[in-house]
């Protein structure tokens, strides 16, 4: 469940921003002019037709951070020096500064004069990796309209591409923007050609801007208010409040974000979920300002907080409606629950340390799922779920970060879904896998989860993004071109698309594609469903012991490279016994990769001075007998440093 990220940031909580008293500046154009920001906002003063909900939308890094400051900025929200240049005021969490990534997406409201009125315009800002793209469109759902960034200097991604679909099918309407104009490196005319045979965007309508430097920014604001419609909705109606986003307050409880349809909220007031059906009483109303401003109520149209006396993050679901007490509505279509994509086992290193570490995950961060997980070698832990693999390595950042004992993390898995004569069961975990070879198992057939990708690069590395795909078992490959590279320095942009079983996106597969486009490639992917596949689980014998931990679900195609690969591995982590180890990747009854791990020869000689030679033998005699029965009794001592060094995500 998404709503943990804001809960465990409140912890991280930026400096409250001091709110600018009275800002007044001579723009260039006339019709608009900056408003005062109030100290509190009379929420009745802004009715339907000067309100504006929007997003920015766009890939990865491509400034909307940058420009939601500026916007901030313009409209006296923050103080221009308190922010300085290129300070993200909306990306509040340590692990977003510190990778230069939105994670969560947050709500900021802003007072804009144009045409003689004030005008109040609510963004929300989006996060821009795939693994977020859940946040991405329920945030849209609160917005009539969005900002369609676009970086001038590397042009339309495979991210932009996604927005911009899920953008125009809620029916958005859209503001395309060429960011980082300023940079040298930008050519604004290129990539407005190909926003126009990519989307079929009116040349006309693209505004030109550089977030750094300011350019072009009002103009942003004056297309917000002339462009995007206003919201609907009715005072004299029932209350009805749609809920967008929820955060997590030690004090107060639950803060959720609500777009208001119908009707008006206020403190006091007694409401219920359509989705749960408890009732709950206002606490307290407000706007996001960036920070939370207490108002009397929030209007029809309106995008603000609430807080009730919701105590727990699992109460609140995101895309539920809010009505009054006894005063029912249809609820809005909502949102299906984000699905954990990504699952893999925590183990703290001192298993005493498991309760403490179990209750940390839970209380701070809800956006896992979390289940208890136990393994003979690792002992009790925990089975984790996240949406993809950027957000378990910000999963696993923040928990060293804000937990202070060392942890283990297992290589990610996806579910399988495995079909028996009778039932379907989800599988997270390698270790409850079936034995697929085993005809007893009635196992009929087993699914993995696929994605839709799309790749784009440039043209010269088409073939080896290609190779890539084929590697990791793309099919229904195909390609076209986004634009012709017209200029000398540009070569030609292809869109690559394939389906790929996740289980192959959630390792190295961005690394590689990073490194084998030297940095050009952008990814993108959407869920595919699933697919009938030839999977197996891979166990590892050592002295014909299976070890749970290490088990592994692999296509029969890569069998022999994966247990060879492994077996490898084990080999040079292992120590060597006193008695001969066999190390074996097994699939079913089947060998499929074996090492051997020489045995520790003790001089057991070493003490017989002179003598006869005969009696040497016999110590080495008894030696060989002993070793053959330890082996034969003896289980193979595997340090936790073993483990590590296998398991660990890092070292695969
Ligand atoms: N030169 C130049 N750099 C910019 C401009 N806008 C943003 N940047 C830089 O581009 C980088 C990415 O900007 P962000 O605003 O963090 O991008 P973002 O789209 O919010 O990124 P995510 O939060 O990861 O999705 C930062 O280093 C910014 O300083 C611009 O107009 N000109």
């Amino acid at each position: 469940m998404l709503p943990g990220w804001r809960h465990a940031c409140l912890k991280i909580l930026l400096r409250s921003q001091p709110v600018r008293r009275s800002t007044s500046r001579q723009l260039s154009s006339t019709t608009i002019c900056l408003a005062a920001t109030p100290k509190s906002l009379r929420m009745e003063e802004f009715p339907c037709e000067v309100i504006r909900n929007f997003s920015i939308i766009a890939h990865i890094d491509h400034g909307k951070s940058t420009l939601a400051d500026r916007l901030l900025e313009l409209t006296g929200t923050i103080e221009t020096k308190s922010t300085g240049l290129n300070q993200q005021v909306l990306d509040k969490l340590k692990v977003e500064r510190e990778r230069g990534i939105t994670v969560k997406a947050q709500t900021a409201s802003m007072i804009y004069m144009a045409h003689g009125k004030q005008h109040l315009l609510n963004l929300i800002d989006t996060p821009g990796h795939v693994d977020f793209a859940w946040e991405v469109s329920r945030s849209m759902a609160a917005c009539q309209g969005a900002v369609l960034l676009v970086d001038a200097s590397q042009g339309v991604q495979a991210q932009s591409i996604s927005v911009f679909h899920v953008a125009k099918e809620r029916g958005l309407k859209i503001i395309p923007v060429l960011s980082k104009i300023d940079l040298p490196a930008s050519q604004p005319e290129r990539i407005a050609a190909q926003l126009q045979s990519t989307f079929g965007i009116d040349p006309s309508e693209i505004l030109y801007i550089s977030a750094k430097t300011g350019k072009g920014v009002e103009g942003v604001l004056q297309a917000i208010v002339d462009r995007i419609p206003s919201p609907s909705g009715n005072t004299h109606s029932p209350l009805k409040a749609f809920m967008f986003d929820s955060l997590y307050d030690r004090y107060r409880g639950v803060i959720s974000l609500v777009s208001i349809q119908d009707g008006i909220i206020q403190k006091g007031d007694k409401i219920a979920s359509c989705y749960t059906r408890r009732k709950y009483e206002i606490t307290e109303v407000g706007v996001m300002h960036p920070e939370e401003m207490p108002t009397s109520s929030l209007q029809p149209g309106q995008v603000g907080y609430i807080a009730c006396n919701m105590k727990e993050s699992s109460e609140a679901h995101i895309g539920d409606t809010l009505h009054r007490v006894g005063v029912p509505v249809d609820p809005m279509p909502g949102f299906q629950p984000s699905k954990a994509m990504v699952y893999a086992g925590v183990f703290p290193v001192d298993s005493n340390d498991f309760i403490k570490l179990e209750e940390s995950i839970k209380r701070a961060y809800r956006s896992v799922t979390v289940q208890r997980e136990s393994s003979t070698a690792l002992g009790q832990g925990c089975r984790l779920g996240f949406l993809g693999t950027l957000h378990m390595d910000v999963f696993r950042q923040r928990l060293e970060d804000e937990y202070d004992a060392s942890i283990i993390i297992t290589a990610p898995t996806v579910p399988y879904k495995v079909v028996y004569k009778d039932r379907t069961v989800m599988i997270s975990n390698p270790t409850e896998f079936p034995d697929t070879s085993d005809t007893a198992s009635q196992v009929k057939v087993v699914q993995e989860p696929v994605v839709n990708a799309s790749i784009i690069v440039p043209e010269e590395y088409l073939g080896e993004m290609m190779t890539l795909c084929f590697a990791h078992r793309a099919e229904n490959l195909d390609h076209r071109y986004l634009d012709s590279g017209s200029t000398s320095e540009a070569s030609a942009r292809t869109i690559l698309t394939c389906t790929l079983p996740l289980s192959e996106i959630v390792t190295d597969f961005f690394d590689q594609l990073k490194s084998r486009s030297s940095g050009y490639a952008s990814f993108d992917y959407e869920d595919g469903g699933y697919q009938t596949s030839d999977l197996s689980k891979m166990v590892f014998l050592l002295n014909g012991k299976p070890v749970d931990a290490l088990a592994l679900i692999v296509h029969r195609s890569a069998q022999q490279e994966v247990g060879r690969k492994w077996v490898q591995k084990l080999h040079k982590v292992i120590p060597r016994q006193l008695f001969e180890v066999p190390i074996q990747a097994a699939v079913g009854k089947k060998i499929i990769a074996r090492e051997t791990l020489s045995a520790m020869r003790a001089d057991v000689t070493a003490g017989l001075y002179g003598g006869h030679y005969e009696r040497k033998l016999k110590h080495l005699e008894n030696q060989k007998e002993s070793k053959r029965k330890m082996k034969r009794i003896g289980s193979v001592d595997l340090p936790q440093e073993a483990f590590f060094n296998i398991l660990s995500t890092k070292g695969k």
